[in-house]
């Protein structure tokens, strides 16, 4: 009897239909941009340099075959997962000459991204906390032995700071480090169940030293939390005695990353082993407390930065996936017709598909180039205070950053679960990329600060700012000057052709202080008859709320200003458009707040839902292009849904056939 053909023979078969070049509708939509995709490029990326550096980084890793993956990672199990990202990371630090490393914003993940892609793996925690824990935090005649050691991979290390009992209360940490003057060492110990160390990155099999957070005790007094470098291997990388150390097992996502579980028992390590940038045990046990009582925090605030911009260009990475996805949707599997007759549309065409994609991709961009002007912020803020001149600024570099990292990665994972089901049945897929982006932005909602507790931070800034308004003698921070301003009793928002951007910023700040005030006086009224912190709890989803928009403000603000300075005026008018977008569909969804006491009109309320509909029709047309100006290569995406040349059907095929389901 006549053997079936193999899927493989069958997989053969289809491979002869792949297109020569790119698909002709996506090349149809290029073509029909209005703005020249170069000038947009280099708006985005702020100049051409930044633009001509991608694209010599992405040659650099293309050319080098160390980088190559030999199995698609999608088909790898958990151990074959953890060995290719480590034999990965070991590629990418050997050729660190590639990049300039000091660029954490762009190069650094881009050369990451390309080489690796999107896993966090053994060495994420070295470079993304370990390192900026010494650099931050160790006194500057030191810094040096630790740094270069950690620089040149001499010692890996990790951030241990979690344990089972507690992730966001780091005051009721357990883990204790107490002084022995009679030895010159503190003792690392680790008193109860829930005092054991839990969640750090590499942590598992890799890491052989940790930055570790636990309560200080000297001379019989508690001291609150400090970090402390620990050894935790020997040079065969074995535990040291008196330190147990394990994997946690497999996550949501980010499972090539060994995230590991450390306990103590009675551990001794040297007192110079502590910190000691800003609070100091002397060796006689003398505690000297830091300029302030924070800045054994400065490393959480820098990799929250950090953090914004990879989160945001994950969500600019999602949206070009579906963008282009629905640009070639249509020639296998027609979804209807619009008019009879006229023949069937691409899914790009639907309102509703485009009420999917474009304020996704419009969210995409503010917080992105937002973070760059942000980065020299905190470059600002750091030097103040090593110069130990100037805390002022801290806490509004704690309220910015917290806010910021809750509300961006939020959006981020919201953002890409709607491009995902924007993309139907193949959305669902791993060729898609988007489950894996999906698990990989879920995590940043939770880790480096859990999202709620990072907005009730920034309620506390707010509501500080709001008492100083009251009391009438405000010092106000910069992003909070607006909260000091007069009532404004109704909106400015009219169409969205003619309203500018003074009248949207003018509507966000009002309804934002409205909302700040409404709460403080809640907060305040229920302080008559509750203890504070009783109060605190009973008003904090209103303190979320009020937080939440704050940080959309700041967002929208400096979206329209970011705008502005767009030299080339046709870029400048879809970017526009697109911030437009992005203010309107915020009011649309938080329509509540501004209609609240009538502030929003009905009538101008529907002028913002018309406007939206207004702009999607208006941005449809450069929507690939728009996609195209993140300049991402497919390395970089690593979608088969997502590819530049629309090609989608042969290339799922052929990645349906790496399973290893399909070789017997
Ligand atoms: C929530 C807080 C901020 C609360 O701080 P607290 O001292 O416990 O509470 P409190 O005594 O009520 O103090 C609040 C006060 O402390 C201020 N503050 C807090 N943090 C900072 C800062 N960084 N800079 C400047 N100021 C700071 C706040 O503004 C408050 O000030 P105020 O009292 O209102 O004037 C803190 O516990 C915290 O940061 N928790 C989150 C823990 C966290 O982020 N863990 C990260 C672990 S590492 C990780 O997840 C790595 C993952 C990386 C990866 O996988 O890529
Ligand atoms: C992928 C991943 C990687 C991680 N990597 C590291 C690492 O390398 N090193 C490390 O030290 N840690 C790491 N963590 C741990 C992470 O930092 C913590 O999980 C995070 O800080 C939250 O703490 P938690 O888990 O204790 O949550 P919890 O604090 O227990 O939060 C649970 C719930 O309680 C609520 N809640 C808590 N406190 C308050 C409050 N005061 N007011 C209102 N609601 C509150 C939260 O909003 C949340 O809904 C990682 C976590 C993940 C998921």
């Amino acid at each position: 009897m006549e053997r079936d053909s193999s899927p493989s023979d069958q997989f053969h078969r289809y491979k002869n239909l792949i297109q020569n070049g790119d698909n002709p509708d996506i090349t149809k939509e290029r073509q029909g941009a209005s703005f020249n995709l170069y000038n947009m490029q280099c708006f985005v990326y702020e100049n051409d340099h930044k633009l001509q550096r991608r694209q010599e980084i992405l040659e650099f890793v293309e050319s080098h075959r160390e980088f190559d993956d030999p199995v698609h990672p999608h088909f790898l199990n958990r151990d074959e997962q953890i060995d290719r990202a480590t034999r990965k990371c070991l590629a990418m630090v050997d050729n660190l000459d590639a990049i300039d490393v000091t660029d954490y914003f762009d190069e650094a993940p881009l050369y990451q991204l390309l080489t690796i892609g999107r896993e966090l793996h053994c060495l994420s925690l070295h470079y993304g906390m370990f390192l900026p824990t010494i650099q931050v935090h160790t006194e500057k005649s030191l810094i040096l032995g630790p740094f270069q050691m950690a620089a040149s991979k001499a010692i890996l290390g990790t951030f241990a700071q979690t344990e089972l009992g507690h992730g966001s209360n780091l005051s009721k940490l357990e883990t204790t480090a107490t002084y022995d003057a009679t030895t010159k060492e503190f003792v690392i110990h680790t008193p109860t169940m829930s005092a054991g160390k839990w969640w750090p990155g590499g942590l598992g099999k890799s890491a052989n030293y940790a930055a570790v957070m636990a309560q200080l005790y000297t001379s019989g007094e508690s001291k609150g939390p400090h970090l402390f470098m620990v050894q935790l291997r020997d040079n065969a990388h074995a535990p040291l005695p008196g330190v147990t150390v394990g994997d946690i097992g497999p996550k949501l996502g980010n499972n090539a990353n060994d995230n590991g579980f450390l306990i103590f028992d009675h551990y001794r390590i040297p007192r110079r082993n502590m910190f000691m940038k800003y609070s100091k045990v002397e060796a006689d046990g003398t505690y000297i407390p830091p300029p302030h009582a924070k800045l054994g925090f400065g490393a959480m605030v820098l990799v929250r930065l950090l953090m914004i911009r990879d989160q945001t260009c994950q969500l600019g990475a999602a949206a070009v996936i579906a963008i282009r996805y629905s640009a070639v949707r249509h020639s296998a599997v027609r979804q209807g017709e619009i008019n009879e007759g006229e023949g069937e549309v691409q899914i790009l065409d639907y309102r509703t598909q485009q009420y999917r994609l474009l304020p996704q991709l419009a969210r995409s961009f503010p917080s992105s180039q937002r973070m760059r002007s942000r980065n020299s912020t905190s470059k600002y803020v750091t030097k103040q205070i090593n110069n130990n001149a100037n805390m002022e600024l801290l806490p509004e570099l704690h309220a910015l950053s917290s806010g910021l990292k809750a509300v961006i990665t939020w959006e981020v994972a919201q953002g890409i679960e709607q491009l995902r089901l924007s993309c139907g049945g193949h959305g669902y897929s791993r060729a898609s990329a988007f489950p894996d982006m999906y698990a990989y932005a879920v995590g940043g909602c939770t880790y480096e600060g859990e999202n709620i507790v990072m907005l009730l931070q920034v309620a506390r800034f707010l509501m500080m700012i709001a008492k100083e308004v009251r009391s009438g003698n405000p010092k106000l921070a910069e992003i909070a000057e607006y909260i000091a301003k007069p009532d404004a009793v109704t909106a400015r928002i009219s169409s969205w052709k003619t309203c500018s951007d003074e009248d949207i910023i003018h509507d966000f700040e009002a309804v934002t202080r409205k909302l700040i005030f409404a709460t403080f006086d809640r907060l305040t009224t229920l302080e008559r008859t509750m203890k504070k912190k009783e109060a605190w709890n009973a008003c904090s989803i209103d303190l979320c709320k009020a937080a939440r928009m704050h940080v959309k403000t700041y967002l929208v603000k400096n979206f329209l200003a970011r705008v502005r300075t767009c030299e080339d005026p046709a870029s400048r008018t879809v970017m526009h458009t697109l911030a437009k977008l992005y203010a309107f569909d915020l009011i649309s969804g938080g329509g509540g707040h501004f209609m609240k006491g009538g502030f929003l009109s009905e009538k101008q309320f529907n002028e913002v839902q018309l406007g939206i509909y207004e702009m999607l029709a208006a941005i449809r047309p450069d929507s690939v292009a728009l996609a195209d100006s993140w300049a991402i290569s497919d390395l970089e995406l690593r979608s088969v849904l997502g590819r530049r040349d629309g090609n989608v059907y042969p290339a799922l095929l052929e990645w349906a056939q790496q399973s290893p389901l399909n070789q017997n």
